[in-house]
């Protein structure tokens, strides 16, 4: 369920609506766009889209702001010996003779910072199928002369719906075929001088890994030039030699210079002659300037020269393509160009056809050329068989030959070579981080049959749902404290959750919804149903506010319950309690039976993952206050188990970036909305004078049909250094000198506690009208009485966050407003998508895209995301749905990998510290 394309990601908000014109112009000129046109495995996006609210058709239209490059390299990551990964992962680990290296990423995680929160315990209870054409092309390279078969090749794949669970991918019975070229050093390039190696090696290519994964940023579509021809251009020719030169320009400077002239199609209007005859050939004569400097005093010498001179010599044939810049009449220079010699004019047909150019970033100092130069003499080193995936696996996900990899990327005779080529190397790079991080979950398991539920559970996560006839009692009493029924998106959301409590496998799952959606009742009851089975669970949330709120929230709703013997209780801890308290609590917390934390806050749930629980989560003891029959399967192995993680988010997250994230998450999309919500009506004004008259105009108009406003400012005091910052304390005055008959109120981070808690409480009960806020209102704040909403300075939040803002109001049934106010009009148009409602997730995506998973994550956690050397996660995110998939097949086939003894050794190889800095 992704988007097909950049127009349906950005035409899917409402059927029925077209483009608008701008968009369409937008999106054409973006280089992503011409990238998805040119590499057809290329699909934007992986997040479903969803309605949300009945009936409401609305849409969203996005320009597309920034060009990205489409092939990216990342060759700045750090290095490490690779004996030090024994350290880091033994299981994994084996020691190979001399080869390559790691990448590092370190990552830092500290849980400690967080403030919590609410503890809950109980009293006393404790492609189609793949046609896989068995093609084979005998490649004859122009500049290095492969032939190589290609097998495995497929048009078009379509991943199985429902993996079989029946795997079936033959065992790497050893090593003795699998070759490790790939980790060796550079230095077994034949031929490679000494220096070109220490050159090499100082900007960061040690093995022939590093240096084939310098990919090229683009391909240019070289031209026959038969018209005209323009500086800049990618262009190919064929003429012959006229001369070749080698010049010495001083005593330790040199150059050649090769000269090649073409007969091309002449642009300019065929002139009448003075004798009356026409040039009836329309062709003309140009001449190619190629040059090659030598800096070096044995770079001038003389013969050296004259062996430069006769490599190319006056008269052969030549296929010329390069860079063109015009020099004078008819004269040019060309630049990063290729030459190969041709046996005559008739044998360029095959080279002239549509061979895409690669065009290398350069790297530290060298040149795209010379760079081109050594891979191409790796690819001609390189062995056939250095693939560690297993053919089953190559097969069924229409995959190239890692070989046939790496020259089609970086020597494709056709575009869709080039296609083929990206999509085997993005596979590996989202392939090698899903294996390692179940892998890494593998191990953490005891017997094979809970190794083989969890795979299964990933495999097909709909069959865990555990549907209300096998909730607790006591979960379903809470139910109906409620003061309203469920949503089918709640509803399925809390039946899968409880499918993961019953397990005797930590749950990891990621509760997806937009703002507003309920997402905090499904939390509830997912504490309810482990509260059932006589253990604890903890709710954490960042804000203080926010844990009086659920607190308060949750007290109230155990309050309506007609039960039961031993009701739940509940303790309220955060960063203000009272340090005698807080002992209080904690002591009677001791997490002894800890079973599920519900983490409201995506963000810290990466960092909670990774580190794992601090020792005091952990659950220890086994003298459990178990004593309900009610659910769960208690065993002996479930009384050491782990915490269950739930996490809340924020801001949606595509389903892709989750993968990449996490790998093992399960996620839980809430899809719909409660009954009778109405989309917010949004407006962006300019906060000039006429702006702020017209804004305090419809303030005005919402005070005096009763309702109720937040003022959301950027800052909490005037900044001399920022004074263009409407700030909260600052404006408080002003505001209530605008409106006289309103009473206004100031909730910022900076006040107490008891001082916060008050302000929202005089909110809530309509005691204030207008609450000016800082950004401490962002999540979870929920006043369902609350009508309209501006935001100061808008332009200083993010997309995503603003639609986090947004959802502040829109929570009951009355119609409201959002008014987004921006410092200056250049800031209007990247809001615009704001002004149509649309779903959380359908904004992540855009957000993604505009600004990629850095921007949209934040930094705490775009910090965990892996690097990846070619792949880009907002346009390829379709093959880590199938690297996903085949990650499962193989673990499936061998939990330990001990049947794919390739594979282990290049996962160890590939990112380990990565996967185990998490
Ligand atoms: N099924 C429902 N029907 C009616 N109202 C509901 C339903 N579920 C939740 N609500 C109400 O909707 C409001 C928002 O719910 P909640 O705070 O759980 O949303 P949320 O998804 O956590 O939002 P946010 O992401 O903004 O924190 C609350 O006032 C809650 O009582």
């Amino acid at each position: 369920m992704g988007y097909n394309g950049l127009h349906d990601l950005f035409k899917n908000d409402r059927p029925g609506e077209q483009p608008d014109r701008n968009l369409k112009d937008a999106t054409e000129d973006f280089d992503l766009s011409l990238a998805c046109k040119r590499f057809p495995s290329i699909t934007l996006g992986s997040s479903p889209p969803v309605e949300l609210y009945d009936e409401a058709t609305s849409s969203s239209r996005i320009r597309l702001l920034a060009a990205q490059r489409f092939l990216s390299n990342f060759m700045d990551e750090k290095w490490v010996d690779p004996n030090g990964l024994s350290e880091t992962w033994p299981s994994l680990y084996q020691p190979f003779p001399e080869v390559g290296s790691s990448v590092v990423v370190e990552e830092s995680a500290d849980l400690h910072q967080s403030s919590w929160s609410i503890t809950l315990e109980s009293e006393g209870k404790p492609d189609h199928p793949l046609t896989v054409e068995e093609t084979t092309e005998k490649l004859d390279r122009s500049s290095c002369s492969v032939t190589s078969e290609f097998e495995g090749r497929s048009d078009h794949l379509v991943i199985e719906e429902e993996p079989s669970s029946k795997v079936g991918v033959e065992p790497q019975s050893d090593m003795a075929t699998f070759d490790l070229f790939l980790d060796s050093s550079i230095s077994c390039i034949p031929g490679l001088k000494k220096l070109h190696c220490r050159q090499l090696e100082e900007c960061g290519f040690f093995t022939l890994r590093k240096l084939l994964h310098h990919f090229p940023r683009t391909y240019a579509d070289l031209q026959n030039a038969q018209t005209e021809i323009n500086d800049g251009q990618y262009l190919i020719f064929v003429g012959k030699i006229m001369s070749s030169r080698g010049v010495r320009a001083s005593c330790s400077f040199s150059f050649l210079e090769v000269i090649v002239g073409c007969e091309v199609a002449n642009s300019e209007p065929i002139l009448e002659q003075i004798d009356g005859d026409t040039d009836t050939k329309g062709e003309k004569k140009i001449y190619l300037h190629l040059k090659k400097f030598f800096r070096g005093a044995r770079f001038s010498s003389q013969p050296f020269l004259r062996c430069l001179e006769g490599k190319h010599k006056v008269g052969e044939v030549v296929c010329v393509s390069g860079k063109v810049r015009a020099l004078s009449q008819d004269h040019y220079e060309m630049m990063e160009y290729n030459i190969d010699v041709l046996k005559d004019v008739n044998d360029s047909s095959v080279i002239t056809k549509g061979r895409p150019y690669p065009i290398y970033p350069s790297k530290g100092g060298l040149k795209p050329g010379f760079l081109r130069d050594i891979i191409a003499r790796a690819l001609q080193a390189m062995p056939v068989n250095i693939d560690p995936i297993p053919n089953e696996i190559i097969k069924e996900f229409g995959l190239l030959r890692l070989h046939d990899a790496y020259i089609g990327i970086h020597q494709p005779m056709n575009i869709e070579e080039a296609d083929l080529a990206r999509k085997r190397l993005i596979f590996d790079d989202f392939f090698y981080l899903q294996l390692g991080r179940l892998f890494q979950m593998l191990e953490g398991l005891g017997t094979k049959i809970e190794k083989d539920g969890l795979l299964e559970k990933h495999r097909k996560p709909e069959v865990n749902a555990a549907y209300m006839e096998e909730w607790s009692s006591l979960t379903k009493e809470f139910l109906k404290a409620l003061p309203f029924s469920l949503t089918s998106g709640q509803l399925s959301a809390i039946s899968e959750i409880i499918g993961d409590l019953k397990r005797p496998v930590p749950m990891n799952r990621l509760l997806q919804g937009d703002v507003g959606c309920g997402k905090t009742v499904v939390a509830f009851l997912a504490c309810m149903e482990v509260i059932a089975s006589g253990y604890q669970a903890a709710f954490m949330v960042p804000t203080e506010l926010l844990a009086i709120q659920h607190y308060e929230h949750f007290v109230n709703l155990l309050e309506k319950m007609d039960v039961v013997d031993n009701k739940p209780s509940v303790a309220l801890l955060t960063g203000s309690t009272p340090l005698k308290q807080s002992r209080l609590i904690s002591e009677k917390v001791e997490f002894s039976s800890l079973r599920i934390a519900v983490v409201d806050d995506q963000h810290r749930f990466g960092v909670i993952q990774r580190v794992k629980f601090n020792s005091k989560l952990y659950h220890t003891s086994t003298s459990s206050r178990a004593q309900s029959t009610d659910v769960d399967v208690s065993s002996e192995h479930d009384a050491f188990m782990a915490p269950h993680i739930l996490a809340l988010s924020a801001t949606p997250i595509p389903r892709t970036l989750a993968l990449a994230l996490y790998g093992d998450v399960s996620l839980t999309n809430i899809t719909d909305l409660p009954p009778g919500r109405i989309p917010v009506e949004t407006y962006i004004i300019e906060g000039t004078d006429t702006g702020f008259k017209n804004i305090y105009a419809m303030m005005l108009e919402e005070l005096e049909a009763g309702g109720r406003l937040y003022l959301v400012y950027p800052a909490i005091e005037q900044s001399e250094q920022l004074p263009q910052l409407r700030a909260a304390s600052a404006d408080l005055e002003t505001i209530s000198n605008q409106f006289q008959d309103y009473k206004c109120g100031l909730l910022h981070g900076r006040m107490k506690g008891d001082e916060k808690e008050e302000a929202l409480r005089k909110f809530r009960s309509g005691e204030t009208d207008i609450l000016l806020a800082t950004r401490v209102i962002e999540i979870g704040v929920d006043v369902p009485d609350a009508s309209m909403m501006v935001v100061m300075n808008c332009e200083r939040f993010g997309i995503a966050q603003l639609h986090q803002l947004r959802g502040r109001v829109g929570r009951g049934t009355r119609k409201t407003k959002c008014i987004l106010v921006a410092s200056t009009s250049s800031s209007l148009d990247r809001l615009k998508v704001l002004e149509k409602p649309s779903d959380g997730f359908h904004l992540a995506s855009v957000d993604l895209l505009l600004r990629g998973p850095g921007d949209l994550l934040g930094k705490e956690q775009s910090g965990h995301l892996p690097e990846f050397a070619i792949a880009r996660l907002e346009m390829d995110g379709n093959i880590l749905q199938e690297a996903h998939v085949a990650a499962l097949k193989i673990l499936s086939d061998s939990h330990d990998l001990e049947c794919f003894p390739a594979l282990k050794a290049e996962l160890s190889m590939q990112k380990p510290i990565c996967i185990l800095g998490d």
